[in-house]
């Protein structure tokens, strides 16, 4: 059997420190359900004496916890705040206070301005002090990560002595390498006696990018707790992120010799109410929670995803409850991606029919960042129209604007493969477009109805046109045409309604 690792949830405190994530009581405690639903060990709550508000925090926190999990409040080293934190976690089943003072030269001389003697009295005062109230009291030494190797031993032995139940070593700025933080919990490990009987913990910070990697070395030479976040939120760069650390546990934990005992499916959702709470929106490409953690966009990638997903995806989806993996049309895209995605719309599509279907969304994709389910409908329904045409659209070219009266040229081919080009002008640019289409199908029609919608999202959006014409005798003919374009749009659907009256014309004829 593998380590269980406790993983301590600082969301609510080290989280709410990112500029502009602050929540207030209400909103923690939405935070704190979904914590505990995703079975974190630990939920540090907050800073009890930094305001009422979080005073009351850590206070309803402790209640909803129950026996659920351990809810930690912050102290400095500092009597006041222990007291207050004492208090607000007066009810609570599982406290612990969480106190500590800086140990590094920067800290003890810049901060602090005291010296290494006061540094290691307040540090065995605080937890003595802590623990007339409760047993659990956790130390932190505050940028261990930049501290000397010797005297951070020195701290952690006189807490141990003086009865932490848990040390913290935090890399507070997220100065460290990884290989160099694990060298550091290693040699805590061999040289502060008793270190054994208690939890060594890791919190570290993102500055350099590698919070992650940070506390999995931690956890790989003895430490036993890890401090994170949703989201991987904190003060300036940020934490370690719970949904990283925990899926590297997960797939690494043999050789880690470790497991924790967290419900990964809940990570999107609590990932989603973080970001949603707190105004500070996740990545696109963020691992496991990231909209892009499980999208596929390039066809190479997408080819081996649907042969296989473990080709390119280490992590089930449905694991962290991101639903399934995504195959995202866009102009990087080969055909087994298109295949696919059609099929699952209902089309069948095989070797030259897919090829032209192929052509067709490259065309499209060079114009889009993304093709959609509705644009791949339109393009097939497009290719339809136009296999059943007298007279296809070649192009259309418009110029129009403040002080110019607008003017088309516009180009058919007709069936017998010739090319017309007309030109005119109008009261718009459809109109003038029009105008020229007529000069060329040269039949009879009134223009009844126009409208035109957007097929999918963005800017890059298909316009889809749908135009009604009305023929002498009455019969009204329907035309669609979809581009980026809606003047093509527009050029599409009133040719695509020509097509349509001229067809139905001949039918008669031929009867
Ligand atoms: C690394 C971390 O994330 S630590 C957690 C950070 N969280 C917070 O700061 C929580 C919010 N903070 C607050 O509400 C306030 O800063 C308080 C209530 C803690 C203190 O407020 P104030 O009394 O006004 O002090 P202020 O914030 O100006 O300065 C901090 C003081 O605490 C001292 N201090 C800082 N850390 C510690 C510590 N761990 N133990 C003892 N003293 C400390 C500083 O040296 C400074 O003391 P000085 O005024 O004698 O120089
Ligand atoms: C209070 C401590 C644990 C902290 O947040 C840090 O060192 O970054």
């Amino acid at each position: 059997m593998t380590r269980k690792i406790d993983i301590f949830d600082t969301t609510l405190r080290d989280g709410e420190q990112s500029p502009g994530a602050s929540m207030n009581t209400e909103e923690k405690l939405v935070v704190a359900r979904q914590l505990l639903r995703m079975k974190v060990d630990v939920i540090e709550a907050g800073f009890p004496i930094s305001s009422p508000g979080d005073f009351e925090s850590v206070r309803r926190i402790a209640e909803l916890a129950g026996d659920d999990a351990t809810v930690v409040g912050l102290t400095r080293a500092v009597e006041k705040d222990i007291d207050r934190a004492a208090e607000a976690l007066k009810y609570a089943k599982r406290p612990r206070i969480h106190t500590g003072l800086g140990v590094s030269p920067s800290h003890l001389h810049d901060k602090l301005r005291i010296t290494e003697d006061q540094c290691l009295e307040r540090a065995e005062h605080c937890v003595r002090y802590a623990k007339k109230y409760m047993n659990d009291v956790q130390f932190y030494a505050e940028d261990a990560g930049r501290s000397d190797y010797d005297f951070l031993v020195k701290v952690i032995q006189r807490v141990v002595d003086a009865g932490a139940t848990v040390v913290n070593i935090p890399d507070t700025t997220g100065y460290s390498l990884p290989a160099e933080f694990g060298r550091r919990i290693a040699y805590l490990m061999e040289n502060v006696r008793g270190i054994e009987n208690v939890t060594v913990s890791v919190h570290c910070h993102n500055d350099l990018g590698m919070a992650t990697a940070l506390a999995l070395e931690g956890v790989k030479n003895g430490a036993t707790q890890i401090e994170c976040t949703i989201n991987g939120l904190g003060e300036r760069a940020g934490n370690t992120a719970l949904e990283e650390v925990v899926m590297g546990i997960r797939m690494h934990g043999e050789e880690l010799n470790a497991h924790t005992d967290i419900n990964t499916r809940e990570f999107a959702k609590a990932s989603r109410l973080v970001s949603s709470i707190t105004g500070m929106s996740v990545q696109a490409n963020k691992a496991i929670v990231g909209a892009n953690a499980f999208a596929h966009s390039s066809g190479i990638h997408q080819d081996g995803v649907l042969k296989k997903r473990d080709t390119y995806e280490i992590i089930d989806p449905a694991d962290v409850g991101a639903g399934q993996s995504q195959i995202v049309l866009t102009a990087r895209s080969g055909h087994a991606a298109l295949k696919h995605r059609l099929e699952e719309l209902g089309y069948e599509f095989e070797g030259d029919a897919l090829d032209k279907v192929y052509e067709d969304f490259l065309n499209l994709a060079d114009k889009k960042k993304e093709v959609y389910d509705e644009d791949l409908e339109s393009l097939i329904h497009e290719r339809d129209r136009q296999v059943s045409a007298i007279f296809q659209l070649e192009g259309v070219q418009i110029s129009c604007g403040t002080d110019m009266i607008p003017t088309a040229t516009v180009t058919l081919r007709n069936q017998a493969d010739q090319v017309v080009t007309a030109c005119d002008f109008g009261t718009g640019p459809i109109d003038a477009m029009y105008k020229a289409v007529n000069k060329i199908v040269q039949v009879e029609n009134d223009l009844t109805e126009f409208s035109v919608q957007s097929v999918t999202r963005g800017i890059d959006a298909l316009g889809e046109v749908t135009i009604r014409v009305t023929a002498p005798d009455g019969e009204v003919y329907t035309g669609r045409g979809a581009d980026n374009d809606i003047v093509v749009s527009s050029a599409r659907a009133y040719v695509n309604a020509l097509n349509r009256l001229l067809n139905d014309k001949r039918e008669h004829q031929q009867k």
